[in-house]
């Protein structure tokens, strides 16, 4: 496959899907091929799978189910978006990928990161990201900025207590750690144009090579 597999990873409220609506018009404004995208969805039949997992009503969900779930989205969003437009050659960045399986599922709802990579090994048969950007920031501070958010709905996961969403980023560290050649860790604190300028960076590092 020729094109680049760009995934945005981190805790809620990080500024993942913010910073990707730029890069996506930077890259365009720089004659690339871009294909932006997200997950759980992006697809007709990923999307049904994420308005399951998300709803608030779906209290009783086993773990093991959401994170079934989340695999079986990500193989269809693979299959039927992802894989074609990288075959194309086009710039894929995607809003989440494995590693939030690893970080909420694995080690967050305590299920193991090794068997949930097991089960999602299985639903990526080998497609991985080029280079995955971890936005790095405090549960609190991220929590802060999504009730802020009027625009953004609180989904079922957004709901579990602080104590959830501080071992997402112990998670994500552990990942971190783990994967170094394909994480970059981006602190995601500081102001927007300071967090875009560093990506950006990164990119056009990646690009380059
Ligand atoms: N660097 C920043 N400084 C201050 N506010 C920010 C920054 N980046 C994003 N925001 C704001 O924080 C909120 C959350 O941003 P965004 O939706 O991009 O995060 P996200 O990581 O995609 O969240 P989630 O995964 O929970 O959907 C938005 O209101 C956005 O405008
Ligand atoms: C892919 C994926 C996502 N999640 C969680 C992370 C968030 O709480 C929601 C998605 O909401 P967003 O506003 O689009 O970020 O789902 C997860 O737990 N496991 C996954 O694999």
């Amino acid at each position: 496959m020729t094109g680049y597999f760009i995934t945005f990873e981190g805790p809620e409220g990080a500024g993942k899907t913010t910073i990707l609506g730029l890069l996506e018009k930077e890259l365009r404004g720089k004659g690339f091929d871009v294909l932006s995208t997200r997950e759980p969805g992006g697809i007709a039949i990923s999307e049904q799978i994420r308005s399951v997992i998300l709803d608030k009503k779906n209290t009783m969900m086993d773990g093991r189910t959401e994170a079934l779930l989340y695999a079986a989205a990500r193989r269809q969003h693979l299959v039927e978006k992802v894989i074609p437009a990288l075959k194309q050659g086009k710039v894929v960045l995607c809003d989440r990928f494995i590693d939030s399986s690893l970080a909420y599922q694995g080690h967050a709802r305590g299920l193991g990161i090794e068997e949930v990579l097991s089960i999602n090994e299985f639903a990526i048969a080998g497609v991985m990201p080029t280079l995955t950007l971890l936005f790095k920031i405090s549960p609190e501070k991220g929590m802060e900025r999504i009730y802020k958010n009027e625009d953004r709905e609180v989904n079922r996961l957004d709901l579990e207590a602080i104590d959830f969403h501080h071992k997402v980023y112990e998670g994500y560290m552990l990942l971190a750690d783990r994967f170094k050649k394909r994480i970059q860790v981006v602190d995601a604190e500081r102001p927007l144009n300071e967090v875009f300028s560093e990506v950006t960076e990164l990119i056009e590092s990646m690009l380059a090579k």
